[in-house]
């Protein structure tokens, strides 16, 4: 399913409008004089997982970095297209208030190692303001972690530094810290590429969870990971949409040879 606009596939979910949907629109990226994406155009349905999947270099993060305006950080990038995030472009966003609604976790988890966990969780509370008291920030420091399915494992050693915990669990301390600011949407960097198994099978069960109350954009290297858990895929291609629409139909009934190389694993 799906229809044109400019120049390549546009997936249609159950809304346009609705609330924390995103569009990318004829999206062009360029560092310096290297175009990395081109003509990109990307609907994003709410409480959606949507799976940006591609060969390295295909420009999978470009586009998440996009789309928290992260790409910013950068100076010799070039951005033009629009994005709109509930209907609004992000680009006349407050950026700080874009990044509180759409947060980001990386493949390296990256807390701050010598900060306890209760602290990482708690310093962007703390910073933007955003609670009242001791109580207040306890509670949201409690209900991130227990839905980043934390809390269990940490309830007793708050003030441990995060960096004692394992590599799965700073994972999850990460989607805490996330989850502390109740996003709309998270982008998810390729979350598991370092985590062994069972911590990858944990974080995908918890982005199951976490798409009832938000939109999740997840890149990831690897399509049995997709098939798994997205509800929708776009497979890049040398900074291009090759394909997108629903996950299964992508997966048993690729239209194009290049999604179905990848798909197949043999295309990398
Ligand atoms: N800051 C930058 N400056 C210059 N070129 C960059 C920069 N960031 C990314 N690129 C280039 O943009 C292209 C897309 O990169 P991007 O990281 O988006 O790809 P990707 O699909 O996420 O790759 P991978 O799977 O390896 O992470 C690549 O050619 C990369 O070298």
């Amino acid at each position: 399913m799906g229809k044109v606009v400019g120049e390549t596939e546009v997936m249609v979910g159950s809304m346009t409008s609705s609330k924390s949907g995103v569009v990318i629109k004829n999206l062009e990226v360029a560092f310096g004089s290297l175009e990395v994406l081109r003509g990109v155009n990307l609907e994003i349905s709410p409480n959606t997982i949507t799976a940006l999947m591609g060969p390295s270099g295909s420009g999978k993060s470009t586009i998440l970095r996009v789309l928290n305006r992260l790409i910013e950080i950068y100076p010799d990038a070039r951005v033009k297209g629009d994005v709109l995030l509930d209907g609004r472009s992000i680009f006349e966003m407050d950026v700080v208030e874009l990044r509180k609604r759409v947060q980001m976790i990386f493949q390296i988890p990256n807390p701050i190692p010598n900060l306890s966990i209760f602290e990482n969780v708690a310093l962007g509370l703390k910073l933007n303001r955003l609670v009242n008291g001791r109580r207040e920030l306890f509670q949201r420091v409690k209900q991130a972690l227990e839905k980043a399915q934390l809390w269990d494992e940490v309830k007793d050693r708050l003030n441990a530094p995060a960096g004692k915990l394992s590599g799965g669990q700073q994972q999850r301390l990460c989607i805490a810290r996330a989850l502390a600011f109740n996003p709309e949407v998270l982008l998810a960097d390729e979350p598991t590429a370092n985590l062994d198994p069972e911590n990858t099978a944990k974080i995908e069960a918890l982005f199951l969870e976490l798409k009832k109350e938000m939109t999740i954009v997840l890149v990831t290297h690897y399509p049995p990971q997709a098939a798994r858990i997205s509800d929708y895929v776009a497979f890049l291609y040398k900074g291009q949409i090759v394909e997108t629409g629903p996950t299964k139909e992508v997966f048993t009934n690729p239209k194009h040879e290049l999604t179905e190389k990848y798909v197949t694993g043999r295309l990398y």
